[in-house]
């Protein structure tokens, strides 16, 4: 499950045909020939189709859709926008191909305006191969007037071909106007646009068709990014042992709670302790420490010197180093609020520990404001930014983070040598080599308070259970997702992140009965 760029895919294309030997027009029949199937299984009967190919290889895709459904017995008409003496060879091959089977093939003028919307009020499927993953720039006007036609009057199903033409493959960009489909088929791997908004929007339901690049090859080529599954570490799930005791499973600490801010550490530290964690130790500042008691029954909480006004004091991390050691990883910044001196206390906490740490919250305004702290950290870092607090650490807006999140994200981890969770719909995982991961898993009722601290706490009892932060950092996100998705009962305004902590332990379950049978 990887997640490929433009480019990544037209060189998987190239080597599987040049260096493979697997030519060009057989990807093309097997990409055809998996749209004409997702169609056919959708519908009982054949009905009547209009297939829309551009001059580029996703319109020789289109001509395979044509070919393959009018033999199924399909009324089928292939509109070409665009000249057929631009057409690659393959393209033209499969052009060919239905002339030669008698398929009414038209090419479109602005006169024709009328006669394609007749068409598409009355056809049953309107397959959509005008751009794929060459698009250069907004839609030139003949294109952008079908695709305007398709949006305003197709009244069947509409199925994109690779993408939603109009929409940017590695952005999801849609620069003038892009189509709006119940159904995108794409080939070999999803591409980023089918995740990033505003594309994503337009794929409707999106379907990953094999067209035989050969699994080595893809290997041989590494693309960056990847779809977040447990294959990238089911090695670190496991049945817990008979012979388990608490000391086996690592201690947590995590470090937060200022006054009225109680509910963050709680959450993260319960949260820790349903993903498993041995031991969680939760450190407040010290007039918290009864109240935190009260809340928190399986947790040790551990007072720190307070400032008087509920926040941790200037130098209450200094001399901890030595119970810190005792413990195998560290989660900061739930509840944990601004205070006086609080540069030089995350700075101390750092230094005193190579444990791997998560930090969230007020631990990352703390950081965007003195990023020379990362200067003094001696293990992993793992930042669980939401968009707010990527882009104060970027020093950038909200409004880029949303419009480019995997290259934000990316940046600032590669730069920083830091693991970075820019959480939101399909939270984006990038690691300080450069490489991401996309999570799949989640829904709508987590945008709600609470739901980052339980983030934070199942990453970090999976991170002091020993298991590296390439493992931890996705089986974490996949967990709390596939919890956020089971907490949805009824409604997903009503779950709060009370429900979703209820939800951990059924997700585990969930994936390691999945172990089993894999
Ligand atoms: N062998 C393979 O690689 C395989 C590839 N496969 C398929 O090929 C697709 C990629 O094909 P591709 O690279 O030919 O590009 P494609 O998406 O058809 O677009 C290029 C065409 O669009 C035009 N055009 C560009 N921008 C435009 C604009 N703004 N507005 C209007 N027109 C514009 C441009 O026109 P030109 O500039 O040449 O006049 C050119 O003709 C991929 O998505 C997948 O479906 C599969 O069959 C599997 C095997
Ligand atoms: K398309």
């Amino acid at each position: 499950m990887y997640l490929v760029t433009a480019q990544e895919m037209r060189d998987l294309d190239r080597y599987t045909i040049e260096h493979i030997g697997i030519p060009g027009v057989v990807l093309m029949e097997r990409a055809g020939l998996a749209v004409a199937q997702a169609i056919t299984e959708h519908f009982a009967q054949p009905g009547q189709a209009v297939v829309l190919s551009g001059h580029g290889n996703n319109g020789g895709d289109g001509f395979v859709v044509a070919r393959h459904l009018s033999v199924a017995g399909w009324r089928t008409t292939v509109w070409l926008v665009g000249s057929a003496e631009r057409m690659t060879a393959d393209t033209q091959t499969f052009y060919e191909a239905c002339r030669h089977l008698g398929i009414d093939v038209k090419t479109f003028g602005p006169e024709q305006a009328d006669e394609l919307r007749r068409w598409l009020e009355t056809s049953d499927v309107v397959v959509d191969a005008l751009l794929g993953t060459g698009i250069r720039g907004p839609v030139r006007p003949a294109m952008e007037s079908v695709i305007r036609l398709v949006n305003d009057h197709a009244r069947g199903r509409v199925v994109a071909v690779d993408v939603p033409s109009g929409v940017e493959t590695d952005t999801g960009r849609v620069a003038s106007v892009a189509i709006k489909a119940d159904q995108t088929v794409t080939f070999a791997y999803a591409k980023w646009c089918h995740y990033l908004r505003p594309g994503a929007e337009h794929c409707g339901e999106v379907v990953v068709a094999d067209i035989g690049i050969p699994p080595s090859v893809t290997a041989s080529r590494r693309p960056a990014a990847r779809v977040n599954h447990p294959q990238w570490w089911r090695e670190y799930l496991k049945p817990r042992s008979r012979w388990a005791h608490k000391g086996t499973h690592g201690h947590l600490l995590v470090v937060g709670g200022s006054r009225g801010m109680l509910g963050a550490v709680a959450m993260a530290g319960t949260a820790a302790l349903r993903a498993g964690a041995g031991l969680v130790t939760i450190a407040v500042p010290e007039g918290q420490h009864d109240p935190l008691a009260a809340k928190v029954t399986e947790a040790l909480v551990w007072a720190w010197p307070d400032d008087g006004q509920g926040r941790f004091a200037p130098g209450s991390a200094e001399r901890i180093g030595e119970r810190l050691n005792r413990l195998t990883a560290v989660a900061v910044g739930p509840g944990l609020g601004r205070f006086t001196g609080e540069r030089e206390w995350l700075t101390e906490l750092l230094q005193q520990t190579d444990r791997p740490m998560v930090l969230d919250a007020d631990a990352l305004n703390v950081l965007a404001d003195h990023p020379d702290i990362l200067d003094h950290r001696k293990g992993d870092l793992i930042l669980t930014p939401h968009p707010g607090e990527m882009a104060r650490l970027a020093g950038t807006d909200t409004v880029r983070v949303e419009n480019e999140r995997y290259r934000v994200a990316k940046e600032w981890a590669e730069r920083h040598d830091v693991t970075v969770v820019l959480k939101g719909t399909y939270t984006i995982i990038a690691f300080p080599d450069g490489t991401q991961m996309l999570n799949p898993t989640g829904s709508p009722a987590m945008a709600k308070a609470g739901s980052g601290d339980l983030l934070t706490g199942i990453i970090g009892a999976l991170l002091a259970q020993k298991i590296p932060p390439s493992a931890a950092v996705p089986m974490g996100v996949y967990v709390h997702g596939l919890a956020g998705e089971f907490a949805v009962t009824s409604v997903e305004h009503s779950v709060i992140a009370s429900d979703i902590l209820l939800q951990v332990g059924p997700a585990i379950r969930r994936l390691l009965s999945d172990r089993v049978r894999t």
